[in-house]
């Protein structure tokens, strides 16, 4: 079989063969440490414009079914991984990944360095790269084209996977809250998080206004997570949102807006978290959480106790034991909080879970 090459934007070069689609493709190079939930780190709509490589060795182990995915469609832009599974073995899948990454046109290689790649992205941080499965230039020329592509700094992505029409997400069982949903990439488990508690949770295009939120009449508001720069999306309508008094709960993008609506800034990360096993500390308990995370930029917060906002004083609330970064945010009256990483744990471990019964509790202390 031909070689395939990952190349990085440095003239790093790493040597494969072709694996899903066949052709070239471009993006952010990030690594995923998950060592499940292919199918979900696939389809989260955060990945758009990113090319994941999985630190687990062994993938499509369990092919592709049709409960897992996170939206309609494959959203990275490339895959890497060290070994694909000649043997697809679970009851609930229908075809192998190699399959469905042909179906959906997504570019992979299957290479034996994923472990020396990952060690490059932590001592270089992100770059970007482009994956070529019949390369017919030589590589300096590869390297330069993998430099014009887009960046991920400055990048504003949120509207070009959000739903363009709004719909609702019933409650299952009895209904207690309505919930309008700001789409940013919003996974599927999300909305089913809430619905599970009893809210009704209406999803909103990117581009939903103050009036549009609120012309639903919510008990809460959520802003979901999302790919692209933080720094780019326009916060005038979460801005009002909080103004309202309305109950107001993030996630990852959601809780970078958020930091930006109180008055902070993000900034990129050196080569972000993905992955499934990230400890986080919840700073008022000091109870330690084994969460999943995808992100790639931060929110910067004064560590050391609570700050003024326009909405009155804040506090970080969860921080990363890894790295110190903040991961969560909270107005001292709680009734606005966020996270910077997935309580819905899609894939993930459910230790954040309660982060939705907070969300339920303070929408039944404001309904009273
Ligand atoms: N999952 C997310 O919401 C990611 C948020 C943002 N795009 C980041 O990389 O940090």
């Amino acid at each position: 079989m031909t070689d395939a090459l990952l190349v990085l934007e440095d003239g790093r070069v790493f040597r494969g063969t072709p694996y899903g689609a066949v052709g070239e493709t471009f993006g952010e190079m990030v690594f995923n440490t998950g060592m499940t939930g292919y199918q979900e780190t696939l389809t989260d709509p955060s990945y758009h414009r990113q090319i994941v490589a999985m630190t687990a060795p062994h993938i499509g182990n369990t092919g592709v079914n049709d409960e897992d995915p996170e939206s309609g469609r494959v959203w990275v832009a490339g895959y890497v991984v060290r070994e694909p599974s000649r043997v697809v073995s679970n009851w609930r899948a229908n075809r192998s990944l190699d399959d469905y990454l042909k179906e959906q046109g997504v570019v992979g290689i299957a290479m034996p360095g994923t472990r020396a790649l990952t060690r490059h992205l932590r001592e270089r941080g992100a770059m970007r790269a482009g994956i070529f499965s019949a390369p017919a230039e030589p590589v300096p020329a590869l390297v330069e084209r993998v430099r014009q592509a887009p960046a991920m700094a400055g990048a504003d992505l949120a509207a070009e996977v959000a739903t363009t029409e709004p719909y609702v997400v019933p409650a299952i069982g009895a209904k207690r809250f309505t919930v309008a949903a700001v789409d940013l990439g919003i996974k599927g488990m999300t909305p089913h998080r809430m619905a599970e508690r009893g809210c009704e949770v209406h999803v909103l295009p990117a581009t939903a206004t103050a009036g549009d939120i609120l012309a639903v009449r919510p008990d809460g508001v959520f802003f979901s997570n999302g790919p692209g720069d933080p720094a780019t999306a326009d916060i005038g309508p979460l801005r009002e949102v909080l103004a309202s008094g309305t109950p107001f709960f993030g996630i990852c993008f959601g809780n970078q807006l958020f930091g930006r609506a109180l008055g902070l800034s993000t900034y990129k990360l050196r080569y972000g978290h993905r992955g499934v096993n990230q400890p986080v500390q919840d700073v008022r308990t000091g109870k330690v959480e084994i969460s999943a995370h995808n992100h790639g930029f931060a929110v910067e917060a004064p560590l050391d106790g609570p700050f003024e906002t326009p909405y009155g004083p804040a506090e970080v609330s969860h921080v990363n034991l890894n790295d110190r970064c903040v991961e969560g945010l909270r107005l001292l009256d709680g009734r606005a909080f966020s996270v910077q990483y997935h309580p819905e744990a899609a894939a993930g471990p459910h230790d954040a879970a309660y982060l939705f019964d907070e969300f339920c509790e303070v929408m039944t202390r404001a309904q009273a």
